[in-house]
């Protein structure tokens, strides 16, 4: 278990908030991890997180201690999330990107560019002989939809969940990158697809969730392992109360769509941290599209940084201090991080794979194979596709789903053996009628059909009870 690394960041007074209230701040330095902060009415807290950056802090100093580390996780074949949060106009994507992922200068460039330049030299630099991929995605919640940016016209991506490979957007656009400049180069083009608005806050403010997916793919020469890391760097729409920004129209309905997908999140946090030792408690991951597709960095197969983005004006004090607490509390959550490695060789043609998918029929038939003779398996392979049987497990998305799925094609197994029986007792009619008809020579012969049709069944039958017991059906409702 790992705790999730939580910052703070305050980015430098801006000219509005210096006219503001005379440039008094509201928070005053004790070290590199605590620090007082002065609420609306004066009173001070003591605020400690694993580090905090003040106003004059560096891109690169953020870099090192909250990103690095991750992007070598990755390369060891981990998954890692990369979080900023805060009020509108504190500062998240000016962290997360810089003023510019393309051109900018080396001091100013932001998370982003850094994570691709730091995933491709620990990529090379590694001594172990290897071939690797990476692939990016990019996608935005904007009014509760997924859009994919690299491809406008997918509007509405569905979040899946497998198993082997976690939350997942099926459909996403995947670009496969074999250097910085190229991966920058389309970050870019996502980056300008990417919903933005002018706010009393900020004249450039970010009115979706943004979600860059890096997808690390090394094949070891050695002894032909696979291992697959994914980073993922979400740059969150900034909460805001509406009444204090004036909000209106489009930008107000934004707004209330944005704070309640915060709060959704929020409330994540909190079931996630306010569980009793021991006990598992529901947590409400569906309540909104972004704590769905951050599920497994919140609690699940993830390393997670957050950077809690703040203004240091004491005009925006109250919004600072629910960051604040939104961190504190995040810092309580444990992630059980696991190491994504396949210990079999890949396919030779497989540089732009992604992770393994849930290849559950192929466990079924596999288990079969255990049980049965070959032939017996291929039958069943074919009567799953003759009925129709689609039996597909990597879009299912909850145990009742499994249920379900198992309920339909334990009843499609049904009627095809009902089928089936109907065919044998079709047989054994006219059997007797041709007994009855031909001579004792001619007899043996025919009779043989018939028996053959029986043990088809009863092969039928032994598969069918050995599913159902496979998929955890003692006594099947439908199987009476
Ligand atoms: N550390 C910093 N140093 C200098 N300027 C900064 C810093 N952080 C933010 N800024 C400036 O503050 C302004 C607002 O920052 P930014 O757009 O990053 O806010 P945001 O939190 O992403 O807001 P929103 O949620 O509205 O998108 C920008 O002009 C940005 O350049």
């Amino acid at each position: 278990m790992s705790n999730v690394t939580v910052c703070a960041r305050f980015r430098p007074l801006n000219s509005k908030e210096k006219q503001n209230d005379n440039s008094s701040v509201c928070i005053r330095s004790r070290d590199t991890e605590t620090f007082i902060f002065k609420d609306e009415k004066d009173e001070e807290s003591v605020f400690s997180f694993d580090r905090v950056f003040y106003e004059q802090s560096e891109q690169a100093d953020v870099y090192q201690f909250l990103a690095l580390p991750m992007v070598r996780d990755v390369v060891d074949g981990y998954n890692g999330t990369i979080i900023t949060y805060g009020q509108t106009g504190a500062g998240k994507t000016y962290s997360m990107e810089g003023p510019g992922i393309l051109e900018c200068s080396e001091q100013k460039k932001g998370l982003l560019p850094r994570v691709v330049e730091g995933l491709f030299d620990s990529l090379n630099s590694s001594d172990e002989k290897k071939t690797y991929s990476i692939k990016l995605s990019m996608v935005e919640i904007y009014m509760e939809k997924v859009r994919d940016l690299f491809d406008l016209s997918k509007v509405n991506i569905q979040i899946k969940e497998s198993k082997s490979r976690g939350i997942f957007l099926p459909g996403v656009t995947e670009i496969n990158v074999l250097d910085p400049v190229e991966a920058l180069q389309n970050l870019s083009k996502g980056i300008a697809n990417r919903t933005v608005g002018e706010t009393q806050m900020n004249m450039a403010s970010s009115r979706s969730h943004c979600i860059y997916i890096l997808t690390i793919q090394q094949e070891f020469s050695r002894d032909k392992r696979t291992r697959f890391g994914k980073l993922i760097l979400v740059d969150l729409a900034g909460s805001e109360k509406v009444e204090k920004t004036g909000a209106e129209g489009r930008v107000l309905d934004e707004a209330k769509t944005i704070n309640k997908s915060l709060s959704a999140l929020g409330n994540v946090i909190n079931s996630l941290t306010c569980g009793l030792q021991g006990k598992t408690s529901h947590i409400p991951y569906r309540d909104s599209k972004l704590p769905r597709i951050l599920q497994d960095a919140l609690g699940g197969n993830a390393r997670t940084a957050l950077l809690c983005c703040c203004s240091p004006s004491a005009f925006n004090a109250s919004e600072t201090l629910s960051t604040l607490r939104f961190g504190a509390r995040a810092k309580h959550i444990k992630a059980s991080p696991r190491m994504n490695y396949s210990e079999e060789k890949s396919d030779t043609s497989s540089s732009t794979a992604s992770p393994p998918d849930d290849d559950s029929s192929a466990r079924v038939l596999n288990k079969l194979t255990e049980k049965f003779n070959v032939e017996d398996v291929k039958f069943l392979e074919e009567l799953f596709i003759q009925e129709g049987i689609l039996f597909d497990l990597s879009s299912v998305e909850e145990e009742s789903d499994i249920d379900d799925l198992t309920l339909q094609v334990i009843s499609l197994l049904q009627a095809a053996m009902e089928k089936l029986t109907a065919t044998v007792d079709e047989l054994k009619r006219e059997n007797s009628i041709l007994r009855a008809k031909v001579d004792a020579s001619t007899d043996s012969l025919l009779y043989k059909g018939a028996e053959n049709s029986s043990i088809f069944q009863n092969m039928i039958s032994g598969i069918l009870t050995f599913f159902l017991r496979w998929s955890g059906y003692t006594s099947p409702r439908c199987w009476q």
